[in-house]
């Protein structure tokens, strides 16, 4: 990763002529993701019917004039669209569409992601860091990464950083403390409704999350469901899936692995699991992780955190969800 330098970082995005797309674009190229000091070289990937959008949206791009942005160019072809990325935010998937089962959506994203993959095992600079958006994020990812044999696993991550950003937010108002002095929360799993967001070993302006967590009918009635039942709240209220705190998550998921978690905090994100906390090997997971920021870097799973019987219990029912995912798109043939 080049930082601090006046070489340009390569930035890929794709599905960049969609929703998140538009919301994501501006804030790379200004220098909110990888720091002020850091120009990027944006490579838009789009499918054909996409171009003419993302051709658009590289136009305001331009009328922005952002002193940071060293080019933009845009491509229907994963090959041409992943050459020399050393950051890549897989954006673009396809939605689940009327009667299609979560199999289907499962296939169809394959057929998104294993190429993908392919290409940026081919043609991405050797520092590549890989970000999954697109849904079902922490599948899709586990797709694209094993058809990335000679990419290191740990450079491919899906986002689960909204759904810590809607916790930390859920906490805040529930203490009535600013969302800046709750820290260490975690969530764990799947980004779907099973995932678990664990307020146990949170600190929240100075006292332990395990307090709050004392009033069970408020934490697994209305904070673990609101949490993970956000995504389809803001569908419902929005007429669509939620897009500029999706692109805000991936700012802050790239921003933190690059340049380093705070000191005395940690976050989430869904990584490949080394068997860490008793999730099993090789699925993309949720979990609690720091990162030293710098050229190399890598999240960590924050190690010895006590997990009590309720948590092992949703950590456990999200993980098998995953687990169920990842045979799913064995017997595919997609990974
Ligand atoms: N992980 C999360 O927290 C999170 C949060 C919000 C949304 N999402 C997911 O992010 C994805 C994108 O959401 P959106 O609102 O921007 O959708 P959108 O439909 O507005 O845009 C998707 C874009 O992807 C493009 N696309 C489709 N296939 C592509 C391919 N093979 N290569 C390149 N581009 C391709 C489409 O042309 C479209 O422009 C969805 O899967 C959504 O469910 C994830
Ligand atoms: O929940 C969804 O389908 C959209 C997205 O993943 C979200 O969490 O907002």
């Amino acid at each position: 990763m080049t930082t601090a330098t006046t070489q340009p970082v390569n930035v890929t995005v794709t599905g960049a002529a969609g929703q998140i797309g538009y919301a994501l674009l501006f804030r790379i190229a200004s220098g909110q993701m990888l720091g002020p000091d850091t120009p990027v070289r944006l490579r838009l990937l789009e499918i054909p019917q996409g171009v003419k959008a993302a051709e658009g949206t590289a136009m305001e791009l331009d009328d922005c004039a952002f002193p940071l942005l060293a080019g933009i160019d845009i491509h229907d072809d994963p090959r041409a669209g992943f050459e020399g990325a050393n950051v890549a935010l897989l954006v673009g998937a396809r939605p689940r569409g009327p009667g299609m089962e979560r199999a289907d959506l499962l296939e169809a994203n394959g057929g998104i992601f294993k190429p993908q993959g392919e290409a940026i095992n081919a043609v991405a600079a050797d520092d590549v860091k890989v970000l999954v958006v697109g849904n079902p994020a922490n599948t899709n990812a586990l797709i694209a990464a094993s058809n990335a044999p000679d990419v290191p696993k740990d450079r491919f991550t899906a986002m689960t950083r909204l759904d810590h950003n809607r916790a930390l937010s859920q906490v805040a108002a529930r203490a009535g403390v600013p969302v800046a002095e709750v820290r260490r929360l975690t969530i764990w799993g799947n980004h779907s409704a099973s995932q678990y967001p664990d307020l146990f070993h949170a600190d929240v302006a100075g006292r332990p999350g395990s307090e709050l967590a004392q009033d069970r009918a408020w934490l697994l009635d209305d904070f673990v469901p609101t949490v993970a039942k956000r995504g389809a709240a803001i569908i419902d209220a929005r007429g669509a899936s939620s897009a500029a705190s999706a692109a805000n998550a991936a700012v802050d998921h790239v921003h933190d692995w690059v340049l380093g978690t705070p000191e005395g905090d940690w976050t989430s994100a869904g990584i490949w699991s080394d068997g860490s906390y008793g999730v099993p090997e090789g699925i993309m997971s949720s979990f609690p992780v720091t990162s030293a920021g710098g050229p190399g870097a890598t999240w960590d799973v924050v190690p010895d955190l006590e997990i009590g019987e309720l948590s092992r219990e949703r950590i456990d029912a999200s993980v098998a969800e995953l687990v169920e995912e990842r045979d799913a798109v064995r017997g595919l043939g997609l990974i």
